[in-house]
């Protein structure tokens, strides 16, 4: 517990080792307090992703998880992921977490329109039905900040921009009102200035419902706009961690001084767009 905040998550000795016998994830602690917002940063392959799949209970068959995995998320008590039963993983997605990716496609079904997506998760967990679900619905298109809510619920998932299909993904994740949101590389596939705006919507609204972010990016110029603190992974093991300004300004691994270096020599175009909301 940092200040007046209650930990949340708390991963102690976490690893993941493939089918193989490869170490993907080693030995990776950290804690996340309610309403924080940590980076976990570093190339692609170093782990990143299977580390937010251990944390959800998610990593593909095959991998041997071990270590802690604990959540103590408000009504729902303190669970150990590493080795829950499905039963109480199911519960505890949605509620204590929900994860965004990189590709808002692989949370959306092509067949089927929006509206009903969205839907989806607020029947099951809130219970809503007939009008009041269509109310809740436009309410989250509405609070993603999505042009004529009714028009994109009605629409596919393919006639609508990348933009607003992530913002309809980002909805649905907040759906039942995780208090933690994981956002896996959830602009990479986006171009510049969509991206500016995602991450400003995700700003906002992880801020104003104080849930905790653990934001998953290859691209530190982006997580030191939205994290507060960072883990920097490299082969699957932590080499550093610390406020965002202490591991910009006074990096003292190796790689991450290359990251730095390679994030001062990155296209302005974000600078431009993002000074605006800076996190302080
Ligand atoms: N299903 C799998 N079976 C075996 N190895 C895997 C599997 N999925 C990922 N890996 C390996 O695990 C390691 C870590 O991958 P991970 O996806 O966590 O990296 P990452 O840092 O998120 O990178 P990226 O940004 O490219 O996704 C990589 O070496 C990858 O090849």
């Amino acid at each position: 517990m940092t200040g007046d905040r209650a930990t949340l998550l708390a991963v102690a000795g976490l690893h993941v080792r493939s089918p193989e016998g490869r170490d993907l994830v080693s030995d990776v602690s950290f804690t996340l307090d309610a309403g924080e917002r940590l980076g976990l940063i570093g190339e692609s392959g170093s782990g990143k992703s299977m580390t937010a799949l251990a944390i959800t209970g998610l990593t593909p068959p095959g991998m041997a998880v071990s270590g802690s995995v604990v959540f103590d998320a408000p009504g729902l008590g303190r669970t150990e992921v590493v080795g829950a039963g499905e039963r109480r993983l199911t519960s505890l997605r949605g509620r204590a977490t929900s994860t965004v990716f990189q590709e808002p496609l692989t949370a959306l079904d092509p067949l089927m329109r929006v509206g009903r997506q969205v839907a989806e998760p607020l029947r099951r967990r809130r219970g809503l039905r007939g009008r009041a679900l269509d109310a809740a619905v436009t309410a989250a298109l509405e609070e993603v900040r999505l042009p004529d809510p009714e028009r994109i619920a009605r629409a596919y998932p393919h006639e609508i921009s990348g933009g607003q299909r992530q913002r309809v993904a980002i909805a649905m994740a907040l759906a039942c009102d995780p208090a933690l949101l994981i956002a896996d590389e959830p602009t990479t596939a986006l171009d510049v200035t969509v991206q500016a705006d995602v991450l400003a919507l995700l700003d906002g609204l992880v801020r104003e419902r104080g849930m905790a972010l653990l934001f998953i990016s290859h691209d530190l110029a982006v997580v030191s706009r939205i994290a507060e603190r960072v883990i920097v992974l490299k082969n699957g093991a932590a080499v550093e961690s610390g406020s965002v300004d202490d591991v910009v300004n006074a990096p003292r691994h190796p790689y991450t001084r290359q990251l730095v270096g390679s994030a001062r020599r990155l296209d302005s175009a974000l600078d431009d767009v993002l000074d605006d909301w800076r996190a302080p």
